[in-house]
């Protein structure tokens, strides 16, 4: 018998390099890994960025639980003028093919525009009184928050995420999202050291986070997980508010900064990326493969009751 010759050896160890590569490839699409990102906390839990999980594969374990997903959104004052856009995006991106019930919260309710909404969702309109500071309006959604799961929510639905009013959908938001206590990367600080983050730094607030504490900068733009966890974290948010309050002190991102306190005592189980919150005036990062919820460029000065 002959040798081969060594140019059919070179291409036989040519083929079997180039079917290695198709095979890597598509493995690694299919493991959906991420290089680039940190996908998991320090005490392990997810930070969900696109390319870390399987929608296909998530949707098959959440959808045979036949969960409600409660959604809590405020519209006071000139903020209505949000809620068509806010409501329209929802029914094509959040939670599709899951029961929804939407919580709109409002000091006008005859100005709540009437949405076609699919099977399965459905909305209700709470009654809350306006004020002539934003802040104020900002940190009591903690209390109505609070003392609508008391009266209803924790009834009629699983799982809660209560949302800023003033930004938009843009693309899938699902169950890959769902745990028991869930918050989101700002997307202002998630490249940046914890000495920058905006926390409360007065002693005198129980929202007080020192120099060298905090995990993560979260955006008070999203809360979510069990209704029964959320309940618990607005109650003790709001108690401290409250008590801040009594003493003469807010703190620097109102209920933003007493969320940043909670939560680092009582660690989320799962990490939204900044994929979950993004702000129509920041340009995409070569890390943000996909921006599913985003703030809408607002003029503050003409939409807040003050300045
Ligand atoms: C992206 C993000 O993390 N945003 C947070 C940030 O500023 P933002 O600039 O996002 O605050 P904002 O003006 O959107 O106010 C927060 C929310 O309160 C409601 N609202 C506010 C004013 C008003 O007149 N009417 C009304 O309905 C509305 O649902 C709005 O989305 O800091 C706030 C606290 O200081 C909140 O923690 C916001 O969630
Ligand atoms: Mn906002």
């Amino acid at each position: 018998m002959r040798f081969i010759k060594p140019y059919v050896l070179l291409f036989i160890v040519g083929i079997f390099f180039l079917l290695g590569y198709v095979y890597f490839s598509f493995f690694s699409e299919r493991l959906n890994r991420r290089t680039d990102v940190v996908s998991v906390t320090p005490w392990l839990a997810p930070i969900v960025w696109e390319g870390t999980f399987d929608p296909v594969l998530i949707d098959k374990i959440y959808k045979p639980m036949n969960l409600t997903i409660a959604t809590t959104v405020f519209a006071v004052g000139k903020y209505v003028r949000f809620l068509q856009d806010f409501l329209e995006t929802a029914e094509k991106h959040f939670m599709v093919g899951f029961h929804v019930r939407y919580y709109v919260f409002t000091d006008r309710p005859h100005d709540v525009p009437s949405v076609n909404l699919s099977q399965g969702r459905h909305l209700s309109v709470i009654q809350v009184p306006g004020s002539n500071r934003w802040q104020e309006i900002s940190a009591r959604r903690m209390e109505f928050i609070q003392t609508t799961i008391e009266r209803q929510i924790r009834r009629e639905a699983n799982y809660i995420f209560c949302l800023d009013v003033d930004s938009k959908f843009h693309a899938r938001w699902g169950s890959e999202s769902l745990g028991r206590l869930v918050a989101v990367i700002h997307p202002g600080y998630y490249e940046q050291s914890r000495d920058r983050f905006p926390y409360e730094r007065r002693l005198a607030s129980t929202a007080y986070i020192p120099m060298d504490e905090g995990d993560y900068y979260y955006g008070g733009a999203i809360i979510g997980g069990f209704v029964e966890d959320v309940y618990t974290l607005t109650k003790v948010c709001r108690t401290r508010f409250e008590e801040d309050a009594g003493n003469s002190i807010e703190a620097a991102w109102q209920e933003e900064s007493h969320l940043n306190r909670y939560l680092l005592d009582n660690k989320p189980s799962k990490v939204l990326s900044p994929e979950y919150l993004w702000q129509d005036i920041k340009a995409k990062t070569k890390q943000v493969k996909v921006i599913r919820f985003s703030a809408v460029i607002k003029n503050n000065a003409e939409v807040r009751p003050n300045v």
